[in-house]
């Protein structure tokens, strides 16, 4: 072979290498720029337990670190730490009792007192006739053999509370299915913060959790909610600003079916003007997403210091949605903690939760006794 022949082969072999490297790199990036595919309302259902963030993100393996994530606190430690802090907002109602009750003499005006004190921590009307009654009678009558006045009403306080009653969250679907749990309230009330809340609880039980915005009237809710889910990375299905909330509590249920998560937690709005709009609204949002999975929980957010407003606001929920269980927030900001009885007496469904603070882990499951020692101090 002469100097050209061997001049061509090299040159060919150089332009096959070259066109390879071309072809390979172009493969390459057409692969990272492939979409995800779906709607661009919906974040992909990531895999039980990793962190996809709030919105769809590029698949690319060269991207930035993930973002680091909270660590949320479990619940143990959280009720030693805020148990302390309901002590605080609720103790002035259990000192004034105690010290009424500690009179030399119980006489009318002493019973009147303390009607009164109970009627100002928000307890109703009939609790307080009922526990006055069951004092009166008690301290009384039974006098010394009641035994002190601290232990009596330490006694009748946690049974007006009602330890009988079942406060655990419905978060276990049954036939492999997510829990569902619809939280409903007025807007204020802080129903995005608990969900955000009650999210990093499961999150530090090692539940997998998908949060469904579905309050699309205010953009601020599903954007607090995104930070939310983003710092434990907990993946949020949106919709569109003034989209249809059903749509994306549907889309939101569905990612939790396809993604086998363990709970899907859904905002919802509260608009209380009108109730007929209030039951269509709420009313499809719980048909939609029952088409994926039964609704194992419908919580309903209430503002511990709006008082007798929370109680209107409870009953209207009430006859809207069947309510299973009640989330009072700004315990702390409150020494009315009396509505934790009257609000179970109106719907007959038990305080499963409070809420004693603004971070992001001050929220605590509800209990009696615990609840009961505060008030005492
Ligand atoms: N002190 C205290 N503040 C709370 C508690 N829960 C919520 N908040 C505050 O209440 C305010 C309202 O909370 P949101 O979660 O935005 O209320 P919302 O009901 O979702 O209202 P929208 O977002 O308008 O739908 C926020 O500033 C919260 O930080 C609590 O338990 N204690």
């Amino acid at each position: 072979m002469d100097l050209t022949g061997l001049l061509a082969i090299v040159i060919g072999i150089a332009v096959i290498g070259l066109l390879l490297i071309v072809g390979l790199v172009g493969t390459a990036i057409g692969r990272r720029r492939t979409p995800r595919g779906g709607t661009d309302v919906v974040a992909p259902p990531a895999p039980a337990g990793t962190a996809e963030g709030a919105v769809a993100a590029p698949e690319a393996p060269a991207a930035p670190a993930a973002p680091q994530l909270d660590r949320p606190e479990g619940t143990a430690s959280r009720l030693v730490r805020l148990r302390q802090r309901l002590a605080g907002s609720q103790s002035g109602l259990g000192r004034g009792l105690l010290a009424l009750l500690s009179r030399d003499r119980l006489d009318e005006d002493t019973w009147e007192d303390i009607e009164d004190t109970l009627l100002t921590a928000d307890l109703g009307v009939a609790p307080t006739q009922q526990l006055v009654e069951r004092l009166r009678t008690r301290l009384r009558i039974e006098g010394n053999e009641a035994g002190d006045p601290r232990t009596v009403l330490r006694e009748e306080l946690v049974a007006l509370v009602d330890p009988t009653m079942d406060r655990r969250l419905q978060i276990s679907g049954a036939d492999g299915k997510p829990g569902v749990v619809l939280v409903v309230g007025v807007n204020g009330a802080g129903k995005t913060t608990t969900v955000g809340k009650i999210s990093r609880i499961l999150v530090a039980q090692e539940k997998s959790v998908v949060l469904g915005a579905a309050d699309t009237f205010r953009a601020a809710a599903v954007d607090q909610l995104a930070t939310w889910g983003e710092r434990v990375g907990v993946p949020v299905i949106r919709g569109a600003e003034n989209g249809d909330p059903a749509s994306v509590a549907f889309e939101a249920a569905k990612a939790a079916v396809d993604g086998g998560y363990d709970v899907v937690l859904v905002d919802t709005a509260g608009r209380l003007q009108n109730k007929a709009g209030l039951m269509d609204e709420l009313g499809k949002v719980k048909r939609v997403i029952e088409k994926q999975a039964p609704v194992t929980e419908v919580l309903l957010v209430l503002d511990a210091t709006t008082g007798q407003n929370g109680m209107i606001q409870a009953r209207v929920f009430s006859e809207v949605v069947d309510v299973t269980g009640i989330v009072l927030t700004k315990l702390d900001g409150s020494a009315k903690g009396g509505i934790v009885v009257a609000v179970q007496r109106e719907l007959g469904v038990p305080v499963k939760l409070v809420g004693l603070g603004e971070g992001p882990d001050d929220l605590a499951p509800f209990e009696p006794e615990a609840f009961v020692d505060a008030l005492l101090g």
